[in-house]
């Protein structure tokens, strides 16, 4: 063992209420975790991959499988943020043994600091067996995409008063719980700053407001690399995929045109 010369990595007692807004953004591969990396507090391995990366058209189908071996890229590319990994659907949702099991292998086999999962009131015991049992555990409340298909859909939460008396109800249970942070997505302004008001847990929104504790996006999503769908909630802060189709071109203009490779790519090529 070496000794340590870089700062210590982040654990989920360094996400606190109160001080700076968290930073929290989504990585799911070793180079983009050591892009992110030197910018964020955490970076979540979240169960988006499955749309992002796998052209899924929910996140339903994401494995547990592929949640480890992303976690675990992740965490190879993470030097100090927290890494947070989803639990994705059907591994957590049955009881909270099944729930310890798949999430003591994601902790095992990633590295990771915590895992997180959806899920509100139903949820809470589930929550409270594993932070008992060592395992951090963030909430994610409002808009749950694993609920797609009770929901109708992808939308936003607490537009009427029995939905925001729900998701009101479902943050203070999972707080409650002992969940170490608590992900507020597509849920009303006013909604949100309430919760984040009246809870001890700090709060991370995605489009859920800036009266959050702190904020997640999807980096595909603020980069300019995703384009089947943006919703509301994201800035675009670049625009890397016409990007990539502008230097993609350039080389297949090239290879055509017999520009590339020059001598300086070249083995063994004797120089005019
Ligand atoms: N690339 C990406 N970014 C995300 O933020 C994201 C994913 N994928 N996959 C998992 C979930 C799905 N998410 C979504 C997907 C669609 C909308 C959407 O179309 N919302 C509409 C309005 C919904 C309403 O009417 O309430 C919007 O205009 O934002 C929102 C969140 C958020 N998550
Ligand atoms: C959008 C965030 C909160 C998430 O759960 C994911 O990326 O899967
Ligand atoms: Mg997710």
């Amino acid at each position: 063992m070496s000794a340590q010369t870089t700062t210590p990595r982040r654990t989920v007692r360094d996400i606190v209420k109160g001080a700076a807004p968290s930073v929290w953004l989504t990585a799911y591969t070793t180079p983009m975790a050591k892009l992110l990396d030197p910018h964020v507090d955490a970076l979540l391995v979240g169960d988006s991959l499955g749309m992002v990366l796998y052209g899924l058209p929910s996140t339903l189908a994401v494995t547990l499988d592929m949640m480890i071996a992303h976690g675990a890229a992740v965490v190879r590319g993470a030097a100090q943020a927290l890494v947070v990994v989803d639990l994705p659907f059907a591994s957590y949702q049955a009881s909270p043994e099944q729930a310890f099991v798949n999430a003591a292998r994601v902790m095992a086999e990633t590295g990771c600091g915590a895992v997180k999962l959806e899920g509100g009131i139903e949820m809470a015991p589930t929550v409270k067996f594993l932070a008992e049992r060592g395992i951090p555990v963030c909430g994610h409340v409002g808009l749950m995409p694993q609920s797609v298909n009770t929901a109708g859909g992808f939308r936003a939460q607490g537009k009427d008063e029995a939905q925001a008396a729900k998701v009101a109800a479902d943050a203070r249970a999972i707080a409650a719980a002992g969940a170490f942070a608590l992900v507020i997505e597509g849920t009303v302004e006013p909604v949100a700053r309430a919760i984040t008001e009246s809870l001890a847990v700090p709060t991370i929104g995605i489009g859920a407001s800036p009266a959050c504790d702190g904020q997640v996006l999807v980096s595909d999503d603020l980069l300019g690399l995703f384009g089947d769908f943006t919703p509301k909630f994201v800035k675009r802060y670049a625009e890397l995929g016409p990007a990539v189709g502008e230097a993609v071109a350039a080389y297949a203009e090239d290879v055509r045109a017999r520009r590339f490779p020059g001598p300086e790519h070249c083995f063994g090529v004797k120089r005019g």
